[in-house]
C-alpha cells in the first residue's frame, strides 16, 4: 500500500474518532457540557477527562502521520520502532477508561447512561483502531526500506558513508526492526499454514481425536464447576454454619473431581493412541516418499540429515500434536471456562483483571524479546570461543613450536569474558523481569483482592464467591502461563513439520516409473551418443558422446583411466539417472521406459563395494546373517556372495564393476570358471583392472576423459598399438614411456595405489590370473 494512501486513512480515521468520541460526550451536541465538566471537574460524574483521551490518540496518529510523509524514507520504520510505546499508552488508556467505568457506576448504574457507556466503549474499541493504524502507518517501512537498500546497493561507498554518521545507524536500527516485524509475520503465517496442514494429516484420526477432545471438554468443564462449589462450601459455612448446608457442595465438589479424573485418563490415553497412530503414518509416509527418490538426490542430501528427518523429526512433529496442542487445547478451554466462572461471579472483579493482564503481558513480550536477543548473542560468542579452543588444540604442535600457549590462552579467555558480561546482562534481565512481573502480579491481585473486599462490604458479592474468583484467578493464571509456555514448543514442532512436509512434498525428478515390460529379453544392450552430467555438477560433462553396444553371450570389458566415466555408464544402464542427450536401450527399449522391476531382473550389478542387505531367500545352510552391509564378512567372501547372488536371480544382463577385485587368486579362478559357464547365456559387462579378467574379454572398450577412445578384441587393440597397448605395456613390464614422463598429464594411470605390491604378485607367477591392469596407476 502506498504511503499516501495509509496517511489518508489515518486522517479519516483521527476526524471520525475526534467527531464520534465530542458527539457521544456531548450527548448529541450539548457543547456547554464542555464548559460545565472544564469549571467543576468531579471525577466521580464528568467524563471530560475520557473525551481528553482523543486528543491524545488523534496527535500521535497525526504525528505519526506527519513523519511519515515528511520523511518518507525512514519515517515508517521509525514508526515501527515505536509500536510497544503504542500498545503500552494503549493499554494505559484501556485501563484508565475501565476504571473510570468502575468509579462512575458506584453511584449509578451505567444501563441508564446509554451516552456514557457508549463512550467508554468507544474509547477502548478505539484505542484498538490506533494500534493498527500505527502499524499500517509503519508497515511501508519494509517496502520503503527495501526499495532504498537496492537501489544503493549493500556495501557502496554511500552506504558506508552514511553508516558513519550515528543519525543513520539509528535509522539503520530501525529499518531492521521493521525487517524483524516483516519476517517474524511471515514466519506467523507459514506456522499457521503447516499447524493447519497438520491437523488435516490427523483426518483419519478424526474419530479417536473427536473422542480425545470430548474427553477434553468434559473433563475441563468439570474442573471449571470445582472453584464455583469450594465457594458455595464457604458461604454455607459462614452463612448457615450447617454440616447439612455444608456437605451438599462438597459432595459436588468429590464427584466433579471424581468425573474429571476419569475424564484426564481416557483423554490422555486416547491422545497418546491418536499420536503414535499419527507418527507411523508419518514415517511411513515419509520412508516410502524418500524411496521413490531419483539417486541424485541421495546424492545431494547427506545421510544423517535424511535420517535427521526421518527420526528427530518426525518424533518432535508427533510431539507436538500429543503435548503441546493437547496442553493449548486443555489450557484454552479450561481457561475459557474459568474465565466464564469469573464474569460469571463479578463482572467488575473481571474487568479489573482485565485491566491488568495485558500489563503482566506486555513485560513478559518484551522480556522474551531482549532474552532471546541476549540468548542469540551469548550463542555466537560460545561458538567463536569454542572456534578458537578447537583450532588451538587441533594445532597444538604448530602453537607450542611458536611457544603461543599464552597468547591462545588469552585470546579464549578475551571470548569467555564477553560471554560473561552477556550473562551478567542476561541476570540483570532475568531479575528485572522477576521483579516487575512478580510486583504486576501482586499489584494486580492486591486490586482485586482491594476491590473485591469493596464489593463484598458493599454487599454486592458474598465472601465465598470472592474466594471462588480467587481461586479462578490463580486457576487462569496457570492456564496462561501454560499456554505461553507450548508456544516454544508448538513453534519448534511446526518447524520440524515443515522440514517432513518438504521431503513429504517432494516429486522425484526422475522417477522411475517407466511401464514397459517385454516378455522377450535377449540382453542386447545400446549405448548411443550419450552426454551426461551428474546433476550435482551439472557444468561438470562426465560423457561426451559415448555409443558402444553389448551383444548377448558376449563379454564385454570397459577399461580406462580412473574417473573416465566407466561406472557412471553403469549407472545409466541402471536407470539411476538420465543422461542430457542419447539413450541408454535394452533390446531396443530406452531403459527408462522400463517396468523398475524389470529392469532390475533384468540387468544385475555387483558393484565395486558390494552392500549385502539381511534377508537371503536361499534354501537353509544358506541362512549365515552376514551382518550390516555385510561387515561379517571379509571383502573377497562380500564379493562372492554378491556374485553369487546376482545370478541367483538370472539376469540376461550381468554387470560386474570391479566385482572380482577384492578375490584372490584362487576365488577369483573359481569365481572366473562360475562365470565362463554362464557366460554363453548372458550379456556380460565387465569393469576389471586385472589384464586376466579383460584380456579374455570379447570385446574391449576403452574409455578416456568420457568418450570411447577404442574398442576391438585383446590382441587387435594391442596389434593398433593405441592407449590400451600403452596400458598393457606399461603394466606388463612396469615402465613408464617417456613421453609419460615428459608430459604428466597424458599420463593415464587409472589409479593410484596398490600397483608395487600386485605386480609383485603377479610377476612371482603364483596363480592363473594375471597382471593387474592397476599395476600402472
Ligand atoms: N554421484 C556423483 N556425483 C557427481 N560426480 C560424480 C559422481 N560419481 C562420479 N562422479 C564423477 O564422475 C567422474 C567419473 O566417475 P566414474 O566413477 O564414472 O569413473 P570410473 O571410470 O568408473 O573411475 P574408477 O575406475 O576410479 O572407478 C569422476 O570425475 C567422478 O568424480
Amino acid at each position: 500500500m502506498r504511503i499516501s494512501v495509509s496517511v489518508s486513512c489515518t486522517v479519516s480515521y483521527i476526524l471520525l474518532d475526534i467527531g464520534i468520541t465530542t458527539v457521544l460526550y456531548t450527548h448529541g451536541s450539548n457543547l456547554m457540557i464542555f464548559k460545565n465538566d472544564a469549571l467543576d471537574f468531579n471525577i466521580h460524574q464528568s467524563a471530560l477527562d475520557i473525551w481528553g483521551t482523543v486528543l491524545l490518540r488523534a496527535s500521535l496518529l497525526l504525528g505519526a502521520s506527519i513523519g511519515v510523509l515528511w520523511n518518507k524514507e525512514d519515517g515508517p520504520s521509525r514508526v515501527t520502532g515505536l509500536n510497544n510505546l503504542i500498545l503500552l499508552l494503549s493499554l494505559i488508556t484501556v485501563t484508565y477508561t475501565l476504571a473510570k467505568l468502575l468509579i462512575l457506576i458506584e453511584l449509578e448504574s451505567l444501563t441508564h447512561q446509554p451516552w456514557l457507556l457508549s463512550l467508554i466503549c468507544w474509547t477502548c474499541a478505539s484505542c484498538l483502531g490506533v494500534i493498527l493504524l500505527w502499524r499500517l502507518l509503519g508497515k511501508e517501512s519494509n517496502s520503503v526500506s527495501y526499495h532504498n537498500s537496492s537501489r544503493r546497493g549493500v556495501g557502496t561507498e554511500d552506504t558506508e558513508k552514511l553508516m558513519e554518521t550515528a543519525g543513520e545507524e539509528e535509522q539503520e536500527e530501525s529499518r531492521k526492526t521493521g525487517k524483524e516485524e516483516r519476517s517474524r509475520e511471515k514466519v506467523e503465517t507459514a506456522s499457521g499454514a503447516t499447524l493447519g496442514r497438520l491437523l488435516t494429516y490427523c483426518r483419519k484420526d478424526s474419530e479417536l481425536l473427536s473422542v480425545a477432545i470430548l474427553f477434553l471438554l468434559i473433563s475441563a468443564s468439570c474442573e471449571a464447576f470445582i472453584p464455583y462449589y469450594y465457594g458455595k462450601a464457604i458461604d454455607s459455612l459462614v452463612v448457615y454454619k450447617s454440616m447439612e448446608h455444608f456437605a451438599k457442595p462438597v459432595l459436588m465438589v468429590a464427584a466433579l473431581a471424581l468425573a474429571s479424573s476419569l475424564a484426564v485418563g481416557v483423554r490422555g490415553g486416547v491422545f497418546a493412541l491418536t499420536f503414535a497412530r499419527l507418527n507411523l503414518r508419518l514415517r511411513n509416509h515419509l520412508f516410502r516418499t524418500l524411496m521413490k527418490q531419483e539417486i541424485a538426490f541421495f546424492d545431494k542430501n547427506h545421510t544423517g540429515d535424511i535420517l535427521s528427518r526421518l527420526s528427530a523429526d518426525t518424533t518432535q512433529v508427533s510431539d507436538l500434536i500429543s503435548q503441546n496442542i493437547n496442553i493449548f487445547l486443555r489450557s484454552t478451554i479450561k481457561g475459557a471456562g474459568f474465565f466464564i466462572f469469573m464474569f460469571r461471579i463479578s463482572w467488575q472483579l473481571t474487568l479489573v483483571f482485565i485491566m491488568g493482564f495485558p500489563f503482566i503481558a506486555l513485560i513478559s513480550k518484551l522480556y522474551g524479546e531482549y532474552y532471546k536477543k541476549l540468548t542469540k548473542e551469548v550463542q555466537t560468542t560460545l561458538a567463536e570461543a569454542n572456534k578458537v579452543a578447537e583450532e588451538t588444540i587441533s594445532s597444538m604442535r604448530t602453537v607450542r613450536s611458536f611457544a603461543s600457549e599464552h597468547g591462545e590462552a588469552e585470546s579464549y579467555y578475551a571470548k569467555l569474558l564477553f560471554m560473561f558480561s552477556l550473562n551478567k546482562k542476561q541476570a540483570l534481565a532475568y531479575a528485572f523481569y522477576m521483579w516487575s512481573s512478580c510486583i504486576s502480579e501482586l499489584a494486580l491481585e492486591v486490586a482485586i483482592l482491594y476491590y473485591g473486599g469493596h464489593l463484598v462490604v458493599t454487599s454486592q458479592m458474598t465472601g465465598g464467591a470472592l474466594i471462588s474468583f480467587f481461586i479462578y484467578l490463580l486457576e487462569l493464571g496457570d492456564c496462561l502461563e501454560s499456554i505461553s509456555s507450548v508456544y516454544t514448543g508448538l513453534m519448534q514442532g511446526v518447524g520440524a513439520a515443515e522440514k517432513v512436509f518438504e521431503y513429504l512434498d517432494r516429486k522425484p525428478t526422475h522417477s522411475a516409473d517407466g511401464t514397459e515390460a517385454p516378455e522377450k529379453c535377449t540382453g542386447l544392450v545400446e549405448f548411443k551418443d550419450i552426454m551426461f552430467a551428474y546433476p550435482t555438477r551439472p557444468d561438470n560433462e562426465i560423457l561426451k558422446g559415448v555409443s558402444f553396444t553389448l551383444r548377448p553371450g558376449e563379454v564385454t570389458a570397459l577399461v580406462g583411466p580412473s574417473g573416465s566415466g566407466k561406472s557412471s555408464c553403469v549407472s545409466l544402464l541402471e536407470n539411476f539417472y538420465l543422461p542430457q542427450q542419447g539413450q541408454v536401450l535394452l533390446d531396443g527399449q530406452p531403459v527408462h521406459t522400463l517396468n523398475h522391476d524389470y529392469l532390475h531382473s533384468k540387468v544385475a550389478l555387483v558393484g565395486q563395494e558390494p552392500v549385502l542387505l539381511p534377508g537371503r531367500n536361499l534354501p537353509q545352510g544358506y541362512e549365515t546373517s552376514v551382518g550390516e552391509k555385510g561387515t561379517q564378512l571379509s571383502g573377497g567372501q562380500k564379493q562372492r556372495v554378491a556374485i553369487a547372488r546376482a545370478l541367483i536371480r538370472k539376469p540376461r544382463v550381468l554387470i560386474l564393476d570391479e566385482a572380482t577385485s577384492a578375490l584372490d587368486a584362487e576365488s577369483e579362478h573359481m569365481v572366473q570358471q562360475a562365470l565362463n559357464n554362464i557366460m554363453h547365456e548372458h550379456t556380460v559387462l565387465v569393469i576389471a583392472h586385472r589384464l586376466s579378467t579383460v584380456e579374455k574379454a570379447d570385446n574391449i572398450i576403452v574409455m578416456d576423459r568420457g568418450c570411447v577412445a577404442e574398442q576391438g578384441s585383446h590382441s587387435q587393440l594391442m596389434a593398433s598399438g593405441g592407449l590400451y597397448s600403452k596400458l598393457v605395456q606399461r603394466q606388463v613390464l612396469g615402465i613408464e614411456t617417456q613421453a609419460d614422463v615428459l608430459n604428466p598429464s597424458e599420463n593415464h594411470s587409472w589409479k593410484s595405489d596398490g600397483g608395487c605390491h600386485r605386480r609383485r604378485q603377479s610377476s612371482a607367477g603364483s596363480s592363473g590370473s594375471g597382471p593387474e591392469l592397476s599395476a600402472l596407476y
